[in-house]
């Protein structure tokens, strides 16, 4: 394949894991940092020890702090910061799409929703950047934790745009023999598995915590998805997707591994820590400590029962013991499976 250039917003763990595998596969990939002293360790050493210890990275990575820099010429922009900045990124991208005059296909690599307005990543990007600027939208959903794809662990992740075409494009570039892509076309379905897989990942490392056995495991994982797939019913999104990589492929990754931020503050709460020494000890992104907000919220307006999202939330922002909302959860009205 021809070699394209690919932009990567965001130098924290993900966006670097990103940037290290489209290098591998001969594309010229150029990091977006807001840090000088982030963006200077990856020139000059090929490190970004903070978030990814000693890997060394693909030295053909280069990074800037300049925004214009990075994006110019590029035909796929990554957008690979926290939630709480996609919004704010994604009207700096516009600018400089703007400025430059391009069009270019963006991918989403986030997975939350936003607090104040429950929107997803593609549609902040879509609702900040102009028509005519975008070549196209698309998400990368799945299990891939950074620590695994920068050591070549073999990784399987879904490129996911309502335009196939796009999604095959993305797959194209990314994938290679240790990072498979697949595609998909349901957007709405793979944005929420992969926000609110974070909040049955806080419950499962909670579970650890208290030394819960496999029984208990099972009844989160099983019933957890459950309601990851209800609320994902009422969105529209298909159920298959929630059987797929972006549903329980990544409940499985986040829910098990303590390379998982969400696992290891799960774990923590369930030591007794509150959620802003959680917040402080952790130094990177927890995304599901505000998907929890969210999801409290939407299952309210959706009308959609989430008792285990919702018993996270007691936990986490009513400071609820994590053994009793676990007793009432088992105590709750007895019903049919399906519900
Ligand atoms: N890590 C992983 O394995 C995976 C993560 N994800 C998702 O990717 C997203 C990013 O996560 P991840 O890379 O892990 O997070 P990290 O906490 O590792 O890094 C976040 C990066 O974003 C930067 N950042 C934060 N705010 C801004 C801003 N306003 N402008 C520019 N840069 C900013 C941070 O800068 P600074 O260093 O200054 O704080 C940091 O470089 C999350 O939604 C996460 O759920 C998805 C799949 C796997
Ligand atoms: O989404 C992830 C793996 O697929 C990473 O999860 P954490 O944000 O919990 O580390």
């Amino acid at each position: 394949m021809d070699q394209i250039k690919v932009a990567v917003l965001g130098a924290g763990s993900w966006g670097t894991a990103l940037a290290n595998v489209v290098a591998e596969n001969g594309h010229a990939v150029k990091i977006w940092g807001h840090r000088a002293v982030t963006v200077d360790e990856i020139n000059i050493q090929h490190t970004n020890k903070e978030y990814l210890g000693d890997r060394v990275l693909q030295a053909s990575i280069s990074a800037t702090t300049d925004l214009l820099t990075a994006v110019d010429g590029a035909e796929i922009i990554l957008s690979v910061v926290p939630t709480k900045a996609t919004r704010e990124v994604a009207n700096l991208l516009n600018q400089a799409l703007e400025q430059l005059q391009q069009k270019s296909i963006v991918v989403a690599a986030t997975k939350g929703l936003e607090p104040s307005t429950y929107k997803f990543a593609s549609q902040m990007i879509t609702e900040e950047i102009e028509a005519k600027y975008l070549a196209g939208i698309a998400v990368i959903a799945g299990p891939s934790h950074a620590e695994g794809v920068i050591k070549h662990d073999p990784t399987t992740v879904t490129a996911v745009s309502e335009d196939l075409a796009v999604a095959e494009r993305v797959q194209r570039v990314m994938s290679n023999s240790t990072f498979r892509v697949y595609t998909n076309d349901d957007i709405v379905g793979a944005e929420l598995g992969g926000a609110l897989k974070n909040v049955i990942a806080i419950a499962a490392g909670a579970l650890q915590s208290l030394n819960y056995d496999a029984n208990a495991k099972a009844a989160l994982f099983t019933r957890g998805l459950n309601e990851m797939a209800q609320l994902g019913k009422a969105y529209g999104a298909s159920p298959m997707t929630f059987m797929g990589l972006a549903g329980v492929g990544d409940l499985f990754a986040t829910a098990t591994s303590t390379h998982s931020r969400n696992f290891r503050a799960g774990m923590q709460l369930g030591e007794g820590l509150s959620k802003e020494e959680v917040i402080e000890h952790m130094g990177m992104v927890i995304e599901g400590i505000s998907t929890t907000k969210v999801v409290h919220d939407l299952a309210q307006t959706k009308q959609v029962e989430m008792p285990i999202s919702e018993a996270v939330y007691q936990v986490i922002y009513e400071d609820r013991d994590p053994k009793i909302v676990i007793r009432e959860l088992m105590d709750r009205p007895l019903h049919h499976e399906g519900k």
